[in-house]
């Protein structure tokens, strides 16, 4: 069976009631074609925090993306979504693609005439920090900005969870910062952010739980200091890399003083 359906956020069964259970994938088994990338894989993600996919490439990140946002349905399992607004889930693909003719505000203006009721565009777009370049065509801004239009879009509808496939990759310093703001304000205003990265630095600074991911296993969940403190490394690097096969074996799956464990 495969659903991709929702659930009461405020539900007073889940795991942590003060910070409610916003993403819910159970028993999922997903394949592309013959290569198999998840067999029987649960995990949780909560509303108001920044949780972060890492592993090494070809892990499952992307994959896992897709589901929990519904571009990919499960070949078995479910992913349960919390919310009812008219938009539960708002995703930034790994490479996305605009109108490079249209400007910024009309490629938003656009997202936001989907949605019931409408949303004031340049709201959003000053929730962004893209209204000094509203009237820019998307085809002239920078990789940074692109990425922040793909933010904005992805917020249209104030959707319960955002799902960011790598969002800071190829960034500046600078950019990555205004980025990992933009993200960080996003929980703060109550949505589960499900974010994709490479950039362990910005996950020790700006995540709250990090998912590892080694082969379609979850080896680990933790916050970052929680990843450091169990694997006994100085950097979450280090940790990172004692989890998953970049540790040179085949990774160590840790459980002790972590939240929810460690996946089969
Ligand atoms: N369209 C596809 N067809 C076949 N196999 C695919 C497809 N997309 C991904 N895969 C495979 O599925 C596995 C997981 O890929 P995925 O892109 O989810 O990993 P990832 O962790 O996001 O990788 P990266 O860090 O390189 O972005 C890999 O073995 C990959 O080769």
């Amino acid at each position: 069976m495969s659903e991709h359906s929702t659930i009461d956020p405020t539900d007073a069964s889940t795991e942590r009631p003060e910070r409610p259970t916003a993403v819910t994938v159970e028993g999922l088994d997903y394949a592309h074609g013959d290569v198999s990338v998840f067999a029987d894989l649960s995990v949780g993600v909560d509303a108001g925090t920044v949780t972060s996919v890492v592993g090494p490439n070809g892990s499952g990140k992307s994959t896992l993306l897709a589901l929990v946002a519904g571009v990919l349905e499960p070949d078995a399992g479910t992913v349960t979504v919390a919310g009812d607004g008219d938009r539960t889930v708002g995703y930034l693909a790994q490479r996305p693609e605009f109108r490079p003719q249209f400007t910024v505000r009309r490629t938003v203006g656009f997202y936001c005439s989907l949605v019931a009721g409408g949303q004031d565009v340049d709201a959003l777009l000053d929730r962004v920090g893209l209204t000094p370049v509203a009237d820019r065509r998307v085809g002239a801004l920078s990789g940074g900005m692109v990425r922040l239009l793909g933010i904005a879009q992805a917020a249209v509808g104030d959707p319960a969870v955002l799902v960011l496939d790598e969002p800071t990759s190829g960034l500046d310093p600078e950019m990555t910062r205004r980025v990992a703001g933009v993200v960080t304000d996003l929980a703060e205003s109550g949505a589960a952010v499900l974010v994709a990265t490479h950039d362990l630095h910005l996950v020790d600074r700006f995540v709250d739980r990090v998912l590892v991911l080694d082969r379609g296993t979850l080896r680990s969940t933790g916050s970052p200091a929680d990843l450091r403190d169990a694997t006994g490394a100085d950097t979450l690097d280090g940790a990172i890399a004692a989890l998953t096969r970049a540790g040179g074996s085949d990774g160590v799956a840790v459980s002790a003083g972590l939240d929810g464990g460690v996946s089969r």
